[in-house]
């Protein structure tokens, strides 16, 4: 498909995946463990408004308590920012929430029914918990349209078939996405010829094929340009109320942009919350964090 066609594709978009959709995306029914009811991506209880929750979470690693009476809580639809000084226990906190690092004692919920603690990492990705590390991993010798197609055929556990085509309602969601990460100039480049900024749009635009309910990005605009940084911060505000993002980032004035409210994470817990202004002028931020 060429690039024009994908911007006509584009402009054709409207929000129209449903539910349905969503549904279909799993081959096995979408019943992933032994809950009481089947677990279907975007099917996400957040009546009591929240999509993600932690209550009093412990990790500790040979004795070093990294993660240390943890609660949190984040409302569908919003841009929460986390800081912290280094060591203060964010990666681990993301390590919980997609399974890769099991807590000692705790409650971690997606909505207010699904114990993320039961499922494995391939499961709480496939229920819409989108992960972006720090470097971008995106497949460097195949095009932006390949990348963002193979995400999304893998996402539905058929990368593997020979024969998959993708449909329209696909084809449309993957036009919306490059159109939302700044790429759809560039639907036939080779990834690995993208500047730093556009691999890492890419590897959100990876993610956002597969309609993720929470996406957690870990500093996304380091070693991005300025111009970059403020696209980025376009991306992520365009994004907000559809999906929900947590974003740890170091950079002060890409989290002014973005930030309604902050988290600071210290020693595994949570140190304050609030607007950026109200924790930078919170001592025990400004002495463990901020500096003087
Ligand atoms: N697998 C592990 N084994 C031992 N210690 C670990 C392990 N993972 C993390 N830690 C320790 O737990 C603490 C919290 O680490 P974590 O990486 O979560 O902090 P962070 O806030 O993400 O820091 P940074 O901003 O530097 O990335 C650190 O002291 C770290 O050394």
């Amino acid at each position: 498909m060429t690039p024009d066609l994908m911007e006509a594709g584009a402009e054709r978009i409207s929000h129209r995946h449903t539910l349905e959709d969503a549904a279909g995306a799993t081959e096995s029914g979408g019943r992933v463990a032994s809950t009481a009811r089947p677990v279907l991506p975007g099917e996400v209880d957040v009546t009591h408004g929240r999509i993600l929750y932690l209550e009093d979470v412990h990790v500790s690693f040979d004795g070093f308590k990294a993660i240390n009476g943890l609660n949190l809580d984040i409302a569908p639809g919003e841009l929460r920012c986390i800081i912290g000084p280094n060591g203060a226990g964010k990666t681990t906190m993301m390590d919980i929430i997609t399974g890769k690092t099991r807590p000692d004692k705790g409650t971690v919920y997606f909505g207010s029914t699904i114990d993320l603690l039961r499922y494995n990492e391939p499961q709480i990705a496939a229920m819409g918990i989108g992960r972006k590390f720090q470097k971008p991993t995106v497949f460097e010798q195949l095009s932006v349209f390949e990348n963002l197609e193979l995400a999304l055929k893998t996402h539905k556990g058929v990368a593997q078939s020979m024969n998959f085509k993708l449909n329209g309602a696909q084809r449309d969601r993957i036009a919306e996405v490059l159109h939302t990460i700044h790429l759809a100039g560039s639907v036939t480049r080779q990834a690995g010829l993208l500047s730093h900024g556009q691999k890492q749009w890419l590897e959100i635009g990876m993610l956002l094929v597969q309609e993720p309910r929470l996406l957690l990005l870990d500093e996304p605009v380091a070693g991005m340009t300025d111009e970059e940084t403020v696209r980025t911060a376009e991306l992520f505000l365009s994004l907000k109320g559809r999906h929900s993002l947590m974003v740890v980032e170091h950079d002060m004035s890409f989290i002014d942009t973005i930030s309604e409210k902050v988290t600071v994470l210290c020693d595994g817990s949570v140190l304050a919350e609030g607007t950026l202004a109200q924790v930078q002028a919170d001592e025990r931020v400004i002495e463990v964090y901020l500096g003087r």
